[in-house]
């Protein structure tokens, strides 16, 4: 199913220090959920990821070395009717002292293959190109 897909996408993400001159409220990355399978990520070299429980708090994710993050996405929330609802996340801004120090974080995106069918409406394929349409980046 995942083998061998093409889709499948590792980021390179380098958010860097603050330098005080940002807008109030800004962060380093809104909420959102991945639109993929599943995604995994070793854990960044600084702290900011939080994940929403299911309460609707928002809850810190640790980055102790060698921890690994596994994020539900779209993809998995289609495909088991939303038994697995996809984790909604976002990356806050550092405070105090650690503001100035960069983060560099590896998210990798694991993609069905495009014939993958998650559902009885979408296959891998026709799944990801709507969402893209969506977003306006096709
Ligand atoms: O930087 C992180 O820890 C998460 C990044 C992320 O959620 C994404 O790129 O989709
Ligand atoms: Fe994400």
């Amino acid at each position: 199913m995942i083998e061998g897909s093409h889709k499948t996408l590792l980021r390179i993400l380098h958010y860097p220090g603050m330098t005080g001159e940002e807008e109030v409220g800004a962060i380093r990355a809104a909420a959102h959920e991945d639109i993929n399978l599943i995604t995994l990520l070793p854990a960044a070299n600084e702290p900011g990821l939080q994940v929403k429980g299911q309460d609707g708090e928002w809850i810190d994710v640790p980055c102790d070395f060698g921890n690994l993050i596994i994020n539900i996405g779209d993809m998995l929330q289609e495909a088991s009717g939303g038994y697995f609802p996809s984790t909604t996340h976002r990356v806050i801004n550092p405070v105090g002292t650690d503001m100035s120090k960069p983060r560099v974080s590896l998210p990798l995106f694991l993609h069905p293959k495009p014939e993958v069918v998650l559902s009885n409406r979408y296959t891998a394929d026709s799944y990801l190109m709507e969402r893209l349409r969506e977003l306006g980046v096709i």
